[in-house]
């Protein structure tokens, strides 16, 4: 096989001059391929089955365009968001039960701290794993195996956005009444969180991904969000993050059971590995309905608002279903449209509950 370097270095003359054709027209045309075309140079494959040819159409399908900067936005895999987004939400939704006022500018700084930190991760990821010829033609990020982007465009990319996280800390310090020590402990935890994760000693080959998404998404960014505005440390706001951060993991372990052949034979631990087919559906099934157990006891036991999130039960049933059929291939990005939703009403719920209903915070 190839390595993703050696291929890099064989056409970069070719992608030079690509590179300045596209840059200059800014658009380019994506069709979709059959598959006895997949392996022409010309032809560049994208994630979701279209394949971009230069200058036209092919087969008289319908083109689209994609910009250099949707190039950029695609990259960084924006359908992870929520994952971020959620525990944040609900951190500052649980500051406002505790305080009774919220700043919408902390809360705006927050969410852009957290979400720059996981894109950059998400890059992280994207670089690491092409390097390491761990991704190839049928993974799920073909960014750059695809030469969708240049690999120094990507770690540009990553490192503006590790830039932009940074400013947003000098904000936060500026702005939040949490001390610095405190916003520094959390803050760099989850930058550190989000590079190792794939980077440096990469967390995820050895079997500690999977620790690394439900610590980082779960307790860290709701006690980060919840501290920026409360103004100090305390334990209430972990036990909150606990559904969150199993939904959070499910995605994960979808994404992992999903690539267990392929992470096998480039010689990566996972917990999928670990547990086998079935031993991963059972993990999947539990990932997946804790939540709502969890959110029925609290709701039984504090306020009838905690039940708001079940609605979302059919979409678990839906996904549980997927998985015990093999229905595999969009599986992660399925898991992350739940997130959403599921996240949303719970935070809802926590800010209708009356003041003094929800336990620990008063
Ligand atoms: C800044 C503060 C306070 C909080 C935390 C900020 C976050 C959420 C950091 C976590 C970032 C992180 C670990 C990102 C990596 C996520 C990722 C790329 C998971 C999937 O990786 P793979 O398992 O390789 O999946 P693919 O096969 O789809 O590439
Ligand atoms: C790209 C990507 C892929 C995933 O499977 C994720 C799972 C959990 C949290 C974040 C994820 C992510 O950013």
């Amino acid at each position: 096989m190839t390595h993703p370097l050696t291929h890099t270095c064989n056409r970069s003359s070719w992608r030079v001059s690509w590179t300045f054709i596209y840059s200059i027209s800014a658009t380019k045309m994506s069709v979709t391929i059959p598959a006895d075309q997949e392996n022409q140079e010309e032809v560049n494959k994208q994630p979701n089955g279209t394949a971009e040819v230069e200058g036209g159409t092919q087969n008289g399908l319908k083109p689209q365009k994609k910009s250099v900067f949707a190039k950029y936005i695609l990259a960084l895999r924006p359908w992870s968001f929520s994952a971020s987004l959620t525990p944040v939400l609900l951190g500052s939704a649980l500051a406002y039960r505790t305080t009774g006022t919220i700043d919408p500018l902390l809360v705006l700084i927050t969410c852009l701290a957290v979400t720059s930190v996981h894109a950059a991760g998400n890059l992280v990821n994207t670089y690491y794993d092409f390097m390491k010829g761990i991704d190839n033609k049928k993974s799920d990020d073909r960014t750059l195996v695809d030469h969708i982007l240049e690999p120094n465009s990507v770690v540009g990319l990553g490192a503006t956005l590790y830039c932009i996280g940074c400013g947003c800390f000098v904000l936060l310090v500026h702005f939040s009444p949490l001390s610095m020590q405190h916003l520094a402990l959390l803050y760099f935890g989850g930058l550190s969180g989000s590079f190792l994760y794939t980077g440096g000693m990469g967390l995820k080959y050895v079997a500690l991904g999977d620790v690394v998404i439900l610590i980082t998404f779960g307790p860290l960014a709701v006690l980060f969000a919840y501290s920026v505005h409360v103004g100090k440390l305390t334990l209430s706001p972990l036990l909150y993050a606990i559904p969150l951060a199993l939904n959070t993991e499910a995605i994960l372990h979808s994404n992992n059971a999903r690539d267990m052949e392929t992470d096998k034979k480039a010689k990566a631990v996972t917990l999928a590995i670990l547990l086998g087919q079935t031993g991963s559906y059972a993990l999947y099934a539990l990932l997946l309905f804790t939540p709502y157990i969890l959110f029925a006891i609290l709701a039984t036991n504090f306020s009838k608002w905690l039940f708001l999130p079940l609605i979302t039960l059919p979409l678990a049933f839906s996904l549980e279903r997927d998985f015990r059929e093999h229905r595999m291939t969009k599986i992660p990005q399925k898991t992350a449209k739940l997130n959403l939703p599921l996240g949303l009403l719970y935070l809802l719920g926590c800010l209708m509950a009356q003041p003094g209903q929800l336990p620990g915070l008063s």
